[in-house]
């Protein structure tokens, strides 16, 4: 990760509502080639708030969220982390600032119990050995902080659990990795009704311990359930921002598949 291009201490332009987001972005733009995926972005993302980012397929949310997790270069634009200028280059600047990306299918190693997974590249060592028991508490301790009791063993391989528990440990891992941002790519969509209530619910806890989450979905029922917040691409362009209470699924729709929505928001029953 390097500083900005000038050495400057620029510090992130302020934010009309006056919140500091973790994480700024400011006229990001993508090509490849001849195609244009994202075109002059501006999103905020706040700490303790979940993100939904919404679009039709092709809008541009792939494109978007492996620009922050340091897969793509943006061709253009600008990113402040907790008000501080970077560049971010690879995934590991992304993981060395505090984000963690959970992939729907590429989360986890299969082969691997849950233990090994949430130290994976990371393993605790005492004198030169695996410090296992430590681990094993820390793994224990995550899980059990996050209200997961459905794993009957943390020595289990992966591929031995249900897609929500899969879920719920890639979740864990980035508690115990003390990650400030989690971006979760469709985290529900294999998955049936119990499992995908009980995934929303460790969404809702991640950002109630004051994590920001990013979460790319189809599906308007999750959206609507567990975001505060829902950022709608349009053709690669950033077509709306705004909190939830000023939403309902059809000016989403709207905004989706044509850009704009002149539809207000019925009133509905709040979350709590
Ligand atoms: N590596 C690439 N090379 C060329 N074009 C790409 C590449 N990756 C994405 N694109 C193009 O960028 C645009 C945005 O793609 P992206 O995958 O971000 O859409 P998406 O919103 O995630 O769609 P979906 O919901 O279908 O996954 C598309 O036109 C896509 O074809």
């Amino acid at each position: 990760m390097s500083p900005n291009a000038e050495g400057r201490s620029a510090t992130a332009p302020s934010d009309e509502a006056g919140e500091n987001p973790l994480l700024r972005l400011r006229g990001i733009s993508k090509s490849f080639g001849p195609v244009r995926a994202l075109t002059d972005v501006d999103l905020d993302i706040l700490a303790g708030k979940v993100t939904a980012l919404a679009g039709d397929n092709g809008a541009g949310k792939s494109v978007l969220i492996k620009c922050i997790a340091g897969i793509h270069a943006p061709t253009s634009g600008e990113m402040w982390w907790d008000g501080r200028h970077v560049h971010i280059e690879s995934p590991r600047d992304a993981a060395a600032l505090g984000i963690e990306t959970v992939y729907q299918d590429l989360a986890l190693c299969d082969n691997l119990d849950i233990v090994e997974n949430m130290f994976l590249g990371r393993e605790r060592t005492r004198r030169a050995a695996l410090d296992q028991e430590s681990m094993e508490h820390s793994a224990l301790d995550t899980l059990k902080s996050l209200a997961v009791t459905s794993v009957k063993s943390i020595r289990q391989p992966v591929a031995s659990l249900s897609g929500g528990q899969r879920q719920s440990v890639a979740i864990a891992k980035a508690v115990l990795w003390n990650s400030k941002l989690v971006i979760m790519d469709e985290p529900t969509a294999a998955l049936g009704v119990a499992q995908t209530a009980m995934v929303l619910q460790l969404v809702r806890r991640l950002a109630d311990r004051g994590v920001a989450v990013l979460i790319v979905s189809h599906n308007m029922n999750d959206v609507f359930e567990v975001a505060d917040r829902i950022a709608v691409l349009h053709l690669g362009r950033m077509v709306a921002v705004r909190p939830i209470e000023e939403l309902d699924r059809q000016i989403v729709v709207d905004l989706m598949t044509t850009g704009q929505s002149t539809r207000v928001a019925q009133p509905r029953p709040s979350r709590e």
